[in-house]
């Protein structure tokens, strides 16, 4: 018989920590921030190829990748040359209440997942500051989130996440594979069809990338 799967110390989940208003903010802000930092569909080094969601950013720093120059975070948008929008609020709140690190979260990575979107399983490895947790939002579609150990190809467990939803991955949960193996399309109305057609999750992340 084999042991079942026992969730790494560090990974928090705050089932609705976000109520309907406060989603539906964040939803606004992230249709804001597109004005001036829209979505692109960023390509994986050498490859090149694309990947499933789709990206952007709030923050002093946004996360981003192309064939070029790889994985990495830039000041300003990769199409448009702009600075990315500012942080909202209630974000900068959350990482007060859950980082529980001394320096503010420098990017927040939006991904816009369609209905057949997934995202692999990784390790976020992209910031020096590796003691920072990783805050992690959901809105719109139910999605299942799956989080594993340390090595690639370990024991992993999944949950379904639903929007307003929040995980934390802190400690040595910080280090461990994690990523979307599905989307429940049409579980939530949150997100209005005319600024996401044809629906589905978006996922904002918080990260702090420098050491303080
Ligand atoms: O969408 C999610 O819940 C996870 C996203 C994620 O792991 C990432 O952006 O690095
Ligand atoms: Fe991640």
């Amino acid at each position: 018989m084999t042991a079942p799967f026992s969730l790494p110390d560090g990974f928090r989940y705050l089932p609705g920590h976000f109520d309907r208003p406060a989603q539906a903010a964040l939803i606004e802000a992230v249709i804001a921030a597109t004005r001036t930092a829209p979505f692109w569909r960023p390509a994986m080094p050498r490859t090149g190829q694309p990947l499933s969601v789709m990206m952007t950013n709030f923050g002093p720093l946004g996360w981003v990748t192309d064939k070029a120059k790889g994985y990495r975070y830039e000041s300003h948008h990769p199409q448009t040359g702009q600075a990315w929008p500012q942080m909202p609020l209630a974000l900068l709140q959350l990482w007060q209440d859950f980082a529980d690190y001394p320096a503010a979260p420098e990017a927040c990575l939006v991904n816009w997942y369609a209905p057949d979107s997934r995202m692999g399983m990784h390790i976020d490895w992209d910031e020096a500051a590796t003691d920072a947790a990783v805050l992690s939002v959901s809105l719109g579609d139910k999605a299942r989130f799956r989080i594993g150990g340390p090595q690639r190809g370990g024991k992993t467990g999944s949950i379904v996440v639903s929007s307003g939803d929040v995980v934390v991955l802190g400690g040595a949960a910080r280090r461990c594979y994690h990523g979307v193996d599905r989307i429940y399309p049409g579980t939530s109305t949150l997100l209005p069809p005319a600024a996401f057609p044809g629906g589905g999750r978006i996922n904002l992340t918080l990260r702090r990338v420098n050491l303080p």
